[in-house]
């Protein structure tokens, strides 16, 4: 881990200051001051003493003659697994359990309302070796399951929505696995569920190996805090998934991911997939990402010809948040754990629609009847050539 990169934020910090930095920062960021929220003294001590990182960042709106601003105070938590995947499921899952605890105690000091974890969040992303055991063994039930019912808890405890990741046992439909995010209301009850829509077949991301596609649709929840939706790591790539969920309202929408830097491609594209659907669909959104190194008992290939090994490389973390005008936070490390909080008025969002007619010019009716001749068996792509009369 010593000598990868902290984060891409910290080349720019190390690098540039004064006038350049605040162009750097209007530039890529969309604004010169990332508007960096005051934390509690004891929540930076407490990031210290428990070794995870804590920054906060301000999305304000203008102030509106017809409606109170709507400030939510929204968290997403990276991390990195706690004790080797050769270790009893139990005691892995336990550990990671215990960790992250003292993550949403911070989180709750700062009277934080809404947290998204990353992908799988209470599991070794084990997916890529193939092998079923131990693997499908971190299954539960997303309705009464273990850490449903350990973030119930704190749910009540904080007043504090979760979106949590889980390798989902379908107990109702033959002990089926499929990749879903449990939505836990600030009452402790499970509002609902949606499962990832787009798994997979890229590089050692072998996960249709062991659960199928979805069938939730595009579920927006309805929490005391705002309308949120969850886009399952592999979807951000499919700019339809995001634009559903912004159709069916959604406000905020977080994408709980687990992607690497080994990954053709991903690290750069991280960057941009989550911040387009903001600005696309003109809602806010969170990207969370795993972070460090898991090696697995056993060597796997990742069929390139290349030698089999026991680990996927570095997951880079590099968590963010992206409002509705497109304006970003830095983002987390790419190495470390870490809280990342935006206070957001979610009236920004009605706002930019005002100024912006994103959804007033979209042409749904025409893409309808496109959509529907392209899935015709005979179709024919509109190509037109020189000589076409
Ligand atoms: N977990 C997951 O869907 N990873 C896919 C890898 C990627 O698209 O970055």
């Amino acid at each position: 881990m010593e000598n990868e990169t902290l984060s891409f934020e910290s080349i720019i910090n190390n690098n540039l200051s004064g006038r350049d930095l605040e162009e750097f920062n209007r530039i890529h960021f969309g604004r010169k001051d990332n508007l960096e929220v005051k934390l509690k003294e004891s929540s930076i001590a407490a990031a210290k003493e428990n070794d995870f990182e804590i920054s906060a960042y301000a999305f304000p709106a203008k102030k509106e003659q017809t409606r109170p601003p709507r400030i939510v105070k929204v968290g997403v938590i990276q991390h990195s697994i706690v004790v080797p995947t050769d270790r009893p499921v139990n005691e892995q899952k336990k550990a990671i359990l215990e960790k992250v605890k003292k993550i949403i105690d911070v989180a709750g000091q700062e009277g934080v309302n809404i947290i998204c974890f990353q992908e799988l969040w209470n599991m070794p992303f084990g997916f890529c070796t193939r092998e079923k055991q131990p693997w499908c063994e971190f299954a539960e039930s997303a309705e009464n399951g273990l850490t449903t019912r350990f973030l119930s808890e704190l749910a009540e405890k904080y007043a504090m929505v979760f979106v949590s990741s889980i390798l989902e046992r379908d107990e109702n439909h033959s002990d089926i696995l499929w990749n879903t995010s449990v939505v836990i209301s600030d009452t402790g009850k499970v509002i609902g569920k949606h499962r990832k829509n787009h798994i997979p077949r890229v590089g050692d991301f072998n996960e249709s190996n062991y659960y199928m596609e979805g069938n939730t649709g595009h579920p927006v929840f309805a929490t005391r805090y705002g309308k949120i939706a969850v886009n399952i790591c592999f979807d951000r790539h499919h700019v339809l998934n995001w634009m559903m969920f912004g159709l069916n309202g959604a406000e905020i929408v977080f994408n709980p991911s687990a992607t690497i830097a080994a990954e053709a491609g991903s690290e750069y594209m991280w960057n941009i997939e989550a911040r387009n659907a903001a600005i696309t669909n003109c809602y806010f959104t969170a990207a969370i990402n795993r972070v460090g190194y898991e090696e697995f008992p056993n060597e796997f290939t990742s069929a390139d010809g290349k030698p089999a090994h026991k680990d996927l490389g570095l997951f880079y973390g590099s968590s963010y948040f992206t409002g509705p005008d497109g304006v970003r936070c830095p983002g987390l490390s790419r190495t470390r754990d870490g809280l990342l909080i935006a206070v957001m008025d979610l009236n920004l969002n009605r706002q930019i629609r005002d100024r912006r007619c994103y959804y007033m010019t979209q042409r749904l009716d025409m893409y309808v009847e496109s959509l529907k001749k392209v899935l015709e068996i005979d179709y024919k792509p509109q190509v037109v050539h020189e000589n076409d009369k």
